[in-house]
């Protein structure tokens, strides 16, 4: 028996950091959204009880490091699992680009194997489970637009966003997202206004969606990467509405409304950058089959 499952990438509209906790995480509030760029996880049962991952990519482990491993040695050893199980990743989403691949995997990886292996896990527990791999998995077991707080993993669903075209441009580098969070100085830090997100969101205001885009890590990947500054001035020259690093980075996202606009932006990136992607903003969340 087989199945598959769609791991789609999250953009960050919003990313606020309150302070740095006891346990070395940073409390957040941020507002996520899945957008149509997607892994696709294939499950299937094999002989005996390992678990196998194959990749095409060299940048992808194959091994325990591998969050879609770790999220189905978790289910494996927490419901006595004596199966095996093969995990192939075909990997569309780029890899350390801040659009939160690996979560997304292990948060697929969730969904399919409560499925495949009819544990019964509502959506809820699955996300429960998903905090213990990442502070992303949380919200890629949902997926849609939510609000995260805590280390990440405390969601609160929202609508979906106004619709419009998200162009996504990754520069040819990788960003740790420890070290990031490592050099970020919390004094004098300018704070994107969340809450105002929350509110453009729910009154699908586009506009207040734009001017509301706002993440603090920027503060320290654009000084330490020029390229990403590079590519956002770029993308406003050719014409986006609003412009943003996601996650830690190093990717750009750009928004724009009109169809010609996108198709603009898209090829004036594609002259420089290897990376570009134009697609949709997915917005609701997922639901178990
Ligand atoms: C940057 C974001 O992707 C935005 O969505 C997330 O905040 C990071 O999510 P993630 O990659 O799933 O993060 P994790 O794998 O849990 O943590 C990686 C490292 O980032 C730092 N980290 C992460 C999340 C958080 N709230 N505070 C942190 O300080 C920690 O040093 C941690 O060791
Ligand atoms: N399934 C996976 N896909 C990609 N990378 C993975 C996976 N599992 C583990 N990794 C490791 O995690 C590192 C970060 O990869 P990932 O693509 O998840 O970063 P990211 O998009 O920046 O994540 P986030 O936005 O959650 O911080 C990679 O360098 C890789 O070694």
């Amino acid at each position: 028996m087989k199945l598959m499952e769609k791991a789609p990438a999250k953009i960050n509209l919003a990313l606020d950091v309150l302070f740095k906790r006891p346990d070395g995480y940073h409390e957040v509030e941020m507002i996520m959204t899945t957008v149509d760029l997607a892994d696709r996880i294939e499950l299937k049962e094999i002989p005996g009880k390992s678990i196998r991952i194959l990749s095409h990519n060299r940048f992808v482990p194959d091994d325990h490091r591998n969050l879609a491993y770790q999220a189905a040695h978790i289910l494996k050893e927490r419901y006595d699992v004596n199966k095996g199980v093969s995990i192939t990743i075909e990997k569309n989403i780029p890899v350390a680009a801040g659009l939160a691949g690996g979560s997304s995997d292990a948060a697929a990886t969730l969904r399919g194997l409560n499925r495949l292996w009819r544990l019964g896990l509502s959506l809820d527990e699955l996300a429960e489970i998903g905090a213990e791999i990442g502070s992303d998995v949380s919200f890629c077991v949902y997926g849609g637009t939510a609000l995260a707080k805590g280390r990440g993993e405390k969601i609160t669903h929202l609508p979906p966003p106004p619709n419009c075209w998200v162009i996504l441009a990754k520069p040819t580098l990788g960003v740790s997202t420890a070290d990031v969070y490592k050099r970020l100085q919390l004094s004098d830090m300018e704070h994107p206004d969340v809450y105002g997100m929350i509110a453009a969101i729910e009154n699908n205001d586009y506009q207040k969606v734009c001017s509301g885009l706002g993440n603090v890590l920027e503060q320290v990947t654009l000084p330490l990467y020029p390229e990403v500054a590079n590519i956002k001035n770029q993308m406003k020259t050719f014409g986006a509405d609003a412009v943003l690093m996601s996650g830690s980075g190093p990717t750009v996202f750009g928004l724009v409304e009109h169809d010609s606009r996108m198709q603009r932006i898209y090829n004036g990136l594609r002259g420089f950058c290897d990376q570009v992607y134009a697609v949709r903003l997915l917005g609701t969340q997922n639901r178990l089959e």
